[in-house]
């Protein structure tokens, strides 16, 4: 008999269903609705993989899914997950690495551009009848070219993020990060140094950070009065790492310039966030993966990913390999 699997919030081509429904039993949730939850529910009873994306996937859930041995998420980023239960309980958790990268990257460089041009601003102005004749200096935007880039996290998507940022816009490079990073400090001339040093030296503050217990609310009051004169922060790590309210307060007081932002501590964005209503900010809805190509790419990782744990196969793109050995 096919192990049974639960599919959920996963957008899966035909091709990709039809390699999940040759290895395994699959009942699939194109949305988590308050209809659609207690069949879910009841389909975990039997599972034993879940593959998906988003979603609180804590100790509760984990009870509610007695037989599951992976789950195997669409996403690199896995804040969601009760990483520690899952490796307790032998649940081997696997994400998407690498084949989102360049796309993210892409999505931090256009939000630093929109942010700095105002082009989102500019937009609506058009839209609304204005045309350039009727743009005076206050409306002018910033130069990104030679300014200062600020990279909280020179991960995977944070290297090539200063790579775009080096040969295309000439910009000098900082970095934090839990180590030093010496391919970005050779190839991108990038330079290592603490978070106050960065705050206080970059033009554009781009965070590309996971979710944890220590990024939390890094970004809080003190850290954005020292940011700069005149920078712009762009975020497109995970909301949290950012305490909001401080950032609202500091883009109305004029602490901060402008914010690109593409996470929020709440998604979908409440409809009466302040965030809504100020013009300092561009806004995407959490898009930083999402072209065809690259959704497809990390789908069909997300899909390989979960072959290879059922069948105990495991190579790669595994968070937890303590998990295997129970
Ligand atoms: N908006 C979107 O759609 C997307 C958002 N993301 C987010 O981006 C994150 C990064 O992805 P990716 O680049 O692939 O991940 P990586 O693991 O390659 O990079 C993460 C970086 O963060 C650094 N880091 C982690 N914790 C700390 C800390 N406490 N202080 C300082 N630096 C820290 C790491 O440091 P070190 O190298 O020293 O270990 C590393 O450089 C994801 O976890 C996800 O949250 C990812 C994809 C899409
Ligand atoms: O936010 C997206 C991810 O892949 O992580």
């Amino acid at each position: 008999m096919k192990p049974a699997i639960v599919v959920y919030k996963a957008l899966l081509p035909t091709e990709l269903r039809h390699k999940l429904d040759e290895h395994f039993s699959v009942t699939a949730f194109d949305e988590l609705s308050s209809a659609t939850y207690p069949a879910f529910l009841q389909a975990l009873q039997n599972a034993e993989g879940l593959l998906g994306a988003g979603g609180k996937i804590d100790a509760d859930l984990l009870d509610k899914a007695p037989c599951l041995r992976a789950a195997s998420t669409i996403s690199v980023g896995y804040d969601n997950f009760d990483v520690a239960e899952m490796t307790r309980r032998g649940i081997v958790l696997m994400n998407t690495p690498t084949v989102l990268t360049e796309t993210v990257a892409d999505t931090l460089m256009g939000l630093v551009l929109a942010t700095a041009r105002r082009m989102t601003e500019l937009d609506a102005w058009i839209r609304a009848g204005g045309w350039k004749e009727s743009i005076t200096p206050p409306y002018y935007g910033h130069d990104v070219h030679h300014k200062t880039l600020g990279i909280l996290g020179m991960g995977r998507i944070g290297t090539a993020l200063a790579q775009r940022a080096h040969f295309g816009f000439g910009m000098p490079i900082l970095y934090h990060s839990r180590s030093r990073h010496q391919e970005a400090e050779t190839r991108f001339s990038a330079r290592y140094c603490d978070l106050d040093t960065l705050l206080g030296q970059a033009d554009f503050v781009c965070i590309i950070l996971p979710l944890t217990q220590q990024t939390h609310h890094l970004i809080g009051r003190e850290q954005l009065k020292k940011m700069k004169p005149g920078a712009m922060l762009i975020n497109a790590g995970r909301g949290p790492i950012i305490d909001e309210k401080a950032l609202i307060t500091a883009l109305q007081d004029g602490t901060l310039s402008a914010a690109g932002l593409d996470v929020f501590e709440q998604e979908p964005l409440p409809a009466d966030s302040p965030l809504m209503t100020l013009p300092n900010v561009v806004l995407l809805p959490h898009i930083g993966s999402a072209t065809h190509e690259t959704r497809y790419g990390m789908t069909a990782c997300a899909v390989d990913n979960l072959i290879a744990a059922l069948h105990g196969n495991v190579k790669e793109n595994c968070v937890n390999p303590e998990a295997l050995k129970k």
